[in-house]
């Protein structure tokens, strides 16, 4: 199959779709690669690198694009990119569909095979290709949390982990999963006095044996976030229902009796946001205010670290990559994991939560796929 990597567009999105070490497992499988020129200059890697590991350089996206029949980016495709897709193509990608009806609707019309990375599953239940970036993510909410407290950037002038003799920041965690549980181990590594909220009892019960007792857990309901998000200096929302726009968790009103300076750090703002007063940032301008709280809602956090996401992400991606790229369609239909991960086909939604989400009939992937 001829596989594309475009440069990726998005504000401050320094990651790439694949790197050189898995341009060379594609060549491998005996196809042909074509990256556009600078896509790796985020990850120090040069066209030189590219053609060492057999790929041939575009000059242009344009070029790529018309000329693939399998897309392999990281983010979701901006207007002009979409503009470029068509039936027949396969999109192979973080899509993010249910909170953007412009790009749903976009893709619709192109017609294209969009398989979104972050509703691939496994057999334990997990998201294999959404959980690396998750890793990343809920370690870097602690960071940009910590940045977010200092007084220049609007916070509460708190350093995360206190000073002997002064009391550490209070964080708190809505959702347990795999962003929650790396923001509260970074948060408890810094000192900070941590409480971790969730649903899923299953899961607190694992969180309260992982983390020792340095974490406290507590069930999620409206009471607790209602206490738990006036004692925090620091909240991260890191919610998630596959596929679905996340629940507005924390609303207007909660924020009113938030500590001024506070901050909160919207990862679910991928899918929505779980704060009622989140809007999506960028990392050139990360940050606002509401209420006197500090808003930090970047939807594309790991490209700030592309070295070590790219990476991450191409540990994930690759196998599955390959198996479309050897397959085509015969992979969605045999492999169900790589299946669910099939939101659009040839005009037609195929992710149930994405349909629900704007009102759109939903064809099961296996109707779509002509799998009966
Ligand atoms: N902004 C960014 O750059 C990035 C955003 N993300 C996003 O972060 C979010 C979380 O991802 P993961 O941790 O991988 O998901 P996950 O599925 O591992 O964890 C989500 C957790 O939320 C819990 N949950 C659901 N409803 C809840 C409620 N009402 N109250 C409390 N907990 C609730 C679930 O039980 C689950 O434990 C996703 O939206 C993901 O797309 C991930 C990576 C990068
Ligand atoms: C998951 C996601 O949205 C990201 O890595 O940018
Ligand atoms: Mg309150």
């Amino acid at each position: 199959m001829r596989v594309g990597v475009p440069k990726e567009i998005k504000n401050s999105e320094f990651r790439v779709g694949l790197t050189p070490g898995s341009v060379r497992e594609y060549v491998a499988h005996g196809h042909e690669v074509i990256v556009e020129t600078g896509a790796g200059a985020g990850i120090r890697a040069g066209d030189q690198d590219y053609e060492a590991a057999g790929a041939r350089i575009a000059p242009d996206a344009a070029s790529v694009f018309a000329e693939a029949e399998m897309i392999v980016k990281v983010k979701e495709p901006q207007p002009v990119e979409i503009e470029r897709l068509r039936e027949g193509q396969i999109l192979y990608a973080y899509l993010h569909l249910a909170p953007d009806e412009p790009q749903t609707k976009g893709l619709l019309k192109s017609g294209v095979t969009g398989v979104a990375y972050e509703t691939v599953t496994d057999d334990r239940g997990g998201l294999p290709l959404l959980a690396p970036m998750s890793e990343v993510a809920g370690r870097l909410a602690i960071q940009a949390a910590a940045y977010a407290l200092t007084a220049p950037q609007g916070g509460r002038g708190l350093l995360m982990g206190g000073v002997p003799g002064v009391l550490p920041a209070k964080v708190l965690v809505i959702g347990g999963g795999v962003v929650g549980a790396h923001a509260a181990k970074m948060a408890a590594g810094l000192g900070a006095d941590v409480t971790v909220l969730d649903r899923n009892l299953r899961r607190l019960a694992e969180l309260d044996d992982l983390f020792a007792g340095r974490v406290k857990t507590r069930y999620s309901t409206y009471e607790a976030l209602d206490e738990e998000t006036d004692e925090a200096d620091v909240v991260i929302g890191a919610v998630l229902i596959p596929g679905a726009s996340a629940p507005k968790l924390v609303t207007r009103e909660m924020l009113k009796g938030m500590k001024d300076g506070a901050v909160l750090v919207d990862v679910s703002i991928d899918q929505g946001g779980c704060f009622e007063t989140s809007k999506p940032t960028t990392h050139a301008e990360p940050t606002y205010i509401v209420e006197g709280v500090v808003h930090y809602c970047v939807a594309n956090m790991p490209g700030a670290v592309p070295l070590t996401a790219s990476h991450a992400l191409n540990n994930a991606t690759l196998a599955y990559g390959l198996m479309l790229a050897d397959k085509g369609l015969d992979a969605l239909k045999e492999n169900r994991h790589l299946r669910n991960g099939l939101n659009v086909h040839r005009g037609k939604v195929t992710h149930e939560a994405v349909a629900a989400a704007h009102g759109l009939p939903y064809t099961p992937a296996e109707e779509a796929l002509a799998l009966h």
